[in-house]
């Protein structure tokens, strides 16, 4: 897999270092511009009616966001969903009955921090990507189901470290997205609610042979953990036939972060049975130095140690400016 990743807007290049050489990049660069008028080329512009269907989704998106970069972007995955069944016909031919596999899921992963938007693009890429009569059946998971519960968390002493990769249990993860992959029937996952900040017990969340599987999370391109006997094994990246990395400059996305906690005040948090409703008992300054405190001891810690190192792995990096809109875009063409 390459590993050297494009310009970045979290992790400027060190100072004193030598420009990269721009013909060894992987990449394509292109600007907003040049992304938007790549839709010229996209079948199935957005009807009235679909786009009433996205305002339902409940995010502020704003619609010009939609038409220039994510409508674009479900276009190349429709075509990628095509080389790779042609791929797969491919191996088929080659291996004969052994290889007699059904279709199966096309595994997209979605990285970056807390608070990054991870959600609202994947919820996005879901309802686009489902309007290709080729893959009406696009499921969508995000990783915090995987994430220890709190008791194992308290008692690993990792609570101020959750959302490292060491605060999920990553084996399952990975059988979890292997066994989608594999065209098994029935997969199913353990469910995190942000309300109680906890893993729900007993609550399981199924999914059945989808045409495309979107995987959401901080740590999604993260490589795979050595076996015991220091041999390398299977990450869940490995399973990816495409990844997107949502980047922005930190300083944006804590303004993002405690812009949504302020929200989450006003509504979430109000509900008794959330974990976070002492903050709605307390001034917005006190709620909001606590919210500060958390991105700054526990979020931007793992979005510079643990995230953004993962940037180059991706095929698509998404960069954003400080309004959320998509500046520029790096595509991996090797
Ligand atoms: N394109 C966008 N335009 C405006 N606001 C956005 C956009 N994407 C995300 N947001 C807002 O930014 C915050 C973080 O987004 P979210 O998708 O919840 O992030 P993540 O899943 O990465 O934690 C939310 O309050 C969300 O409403
Ligand atoms: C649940 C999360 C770890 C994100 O998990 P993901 O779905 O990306 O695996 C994160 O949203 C979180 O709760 N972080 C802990 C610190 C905080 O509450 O901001």
């Amino acid at each position: 897999m390459i590993t050297s990743p494009p310009p970045s807007s979290t992790a400027g290049r060190a100072a004193g270092s030598a420009p990269r050489r721009a013909e060894s990049t992987p990449y394509v660069d292109l600007t907003r511009e040049e992304w938007s008028a790549l839709r010229d080329k996209t079948p199935l512009p957005l009807t009235a009616e679909e786009v009433e269907r996205l305002r339902g989704l409940g995010d502020v998106i704003d619609l010009d966001e939609v038409r220039d970069i994510y409508l674009p972007l479900s276009r190349l995955l429709n075509l990628y969903v095509g080389a790779t069944a042609n791929l797969r016909g491919a191996l088929n031919t080659f291996l004969g009955e052994k290889g007699a596999q059904r279709g199966t899921p096309f595994v997209i992963g979605v990285a970056g921090s807390v608070a990054v938007g991870k959600s609202t693009v994947a919820r996005l890429l879901q309802a686009l990507l489902a309007r290709w009569p080729e893959h009406p059946r696009v499921e969508r998971v995000t990783t915090d189901g995987f994430l220890l519960p709190m008791k194992e968390l308290q008692a690993r002493g990792l609570m101020s470290r959750k959302g490292f990769p060491e605060s999920y249990d990553r084996r399952a993860l990975t059988r979890f997205v292997a066994d989608i992959k594999a065209g098994k029937e029935e997969v199913t996952a353990p469910v995190y609610s942000h309300l109680i900040y906890d893993i729900v017990p007993g609550q399981r969340l199924t999914v059945r042979r989808p045409d495309i599987l979107i995987v959401e999370g901080l740590n999604v391109l993260q490589p795979a953990l050595p076996g015991k006997d220091g041999r390398t094994r299977v990450g869940l990246a490995d399973y990816f036939d495409f990844s997107v990395y949502v980047d922005a400059r930190p300083e944006d996305i804590e303004r993002w972060y405690l812009n949504r906690f302020r929200k989450l005040r006003e509504t979430a948090f109000q509900d008794p049975s959330s974990y976070f409703r002492k903050y709605t008992q307390v001034s917005e300054e006190e709620a909001l130095d606590y919210a500060r405190t958390m991105w700054r001891t526990i979020n931007k810690v793992n979005l510079l140690e643990n995230v953004a190192p993962t940037r180059g792995r991706a095929h698509l990096v998404v960069r954003k400016g400080p309004d959320h809109k998509v500046q520029r875009l790096s595509l991996r063409k090797l």
